[in-house]
């Protein structure tokens, strides 16, 4: 769709920045939540170049150690709820959206036998020995069914979706934020790993991540093991092997030792993956912080003010919960309107 200013000279312009999974989801719910807005998604690069494209996508949450509890418990059933009846939808083969199940194993049993998640997602139950048997060394498990988003759909899906309501977007990098200023009335700055050069956040850091994805068809459950080293989530035309968890290490370049390593790990939880034929190996980078930054913010420079949402730091559980943040930064938005209709009209005085 061509960007009609007149038409949308009435409107909130919104831009946000970042294309990932984040920046689309949150797009995609401000227009379907303030239709008094015009968004532009304006990023770097989209799908298949972001965070999300190389992740397996399993909704299993991650802990923010600063982040408060109930509101990440929130924001998973959010993103839960929402994904579950995508899944249950005529919408869900070309999303990319499923019901998965599988175990997370232990090798001793975690602090928290029922994890805050335990109620949201599908027949969370503790294994019994029997099932535990398939697994050497591992003496505590966790069976469920969760969802997983296969991000190659689902981050196209959402961007088919935003377009189609009306949304516009630009293959940019944006170099200063208030480039954006004049054209914008606000930013929401969901440029993950971005943050540290746009807005000077030091506290975002990056943790590399490495997966293969292999052809193993038969592979139909998923198995994690509880301390995050090491899993294999079948996907729709491959089973994703992981992981690594590299702090500070901005490559994106896949390790060939590496690969070798993860999937020897691999191979001991799930025998049958020898010799599974590897199709590709990819690694990104989890943009992380101790704590999720979802807030509103307003800059200032020379007399003049540049209204911000930040909605990041998502680090290795964004698909875990990205609905709920979402929600959470349209939330904020919508109390910022007043302000920025005000804003408007001094600015025409
Ligand atoms: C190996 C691995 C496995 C994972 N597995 C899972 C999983 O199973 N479950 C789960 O919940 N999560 C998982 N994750 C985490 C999940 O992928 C991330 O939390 C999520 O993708 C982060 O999304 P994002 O949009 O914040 O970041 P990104 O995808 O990094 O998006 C940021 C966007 O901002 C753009 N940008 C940045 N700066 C600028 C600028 N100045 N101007 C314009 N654009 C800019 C970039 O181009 C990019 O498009 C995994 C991650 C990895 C690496
Ligand atoms: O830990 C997992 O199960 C997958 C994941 O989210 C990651 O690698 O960040």
């Amino acid at each position: 769709m061509l960007h009609d200013p007149i038409m949308s000279a009435q409107k909130i312009q919104v831009a946000v920045i970042g294309g990932g999974l984040v920046g689309l989801s949150t797009a995609l719910c401000i227009i379907e939540c303030l239709p008094q807005c015009s968004v532009t998604v304006i990023s770097e690069e989209f799908s298949p170049n972001t965070t999300g494209d190389v992740a397996a996508g399993c909704l299993i949450p991650h802990v923010y150690p600063d982040t408060p509890l109930h509101q990440q418990k929130a924001w998973f059933k959010e993103t839960f709820n929402y994904l579950f009846k995508i899944a249950n939808s005529s919408e869900a083969s070309e999303a990319g959206i499923y019901l998965i199940s599988g175990w997370q194993i232990f090798k001793s049993a975690p602090k928290e036998v029922y994890p805050f998640w335990s109620e949201t997602v599908l027949g969370f139950r503790i294994m019994d020995e029997t099932e535990l048997a398939k697994f050497q060394s591992y003496k505590f498990g966790q069976a469920f069914t969760t969802l997983k988003c296969q991000a190659s759909q689902y981050l196209p899906w959402m961007e088919k979706r935003f377009k189609s309501k009306g949304g516009y977007v630009e293959k940019r990098k944006v170099i200063d934020v208030w480039d954006l200023h004049g054209t914008y009335d606000v930013v929401v700055n969901c440029s993950g790993l971005g943050s540290r050069d746009l807005f000077g956040d030091q506290s975002i850091y990056p943790v590399q991540g490495q997966v293969l994805e292999v052809n193993a068809p038969w592979i139909k459950h998923f198995i994690r093991d509880g301390d995050g080293s090491t899993y294999i989530y079948p996907g729709i035309s491959y089973v994703t092997l992981g992981g690594t968890r590299k702090k500070d290490d901005w490559s994106c370049l896949p390790n060939a030792q590496t690969s070798k390593v993860i999937l020897e790990r691999c191979c001991h939880l799930e025998p049958s993956l020898y010799g599974a034929p590897v199709i590709q190996e990819k690694a990104g980078l989890r943009p992380t912080r101790s704590a999720l930054r979802i807030v509103k913010d307003v800059l200032v420079k020379n007399g003049q003010q540049l209204p911000v949402i930040h909605n990041y730091g998502h680090g290795g559980g964004g698909f875990s919960i990205h609905w709920g943040t979402a929600n959470e930064a349209t939330k904020l938005l919508q109390q910022l309107i007043p302000f920025i209709h005000h804003f408007k009209l001094v600015s025409k005085l």
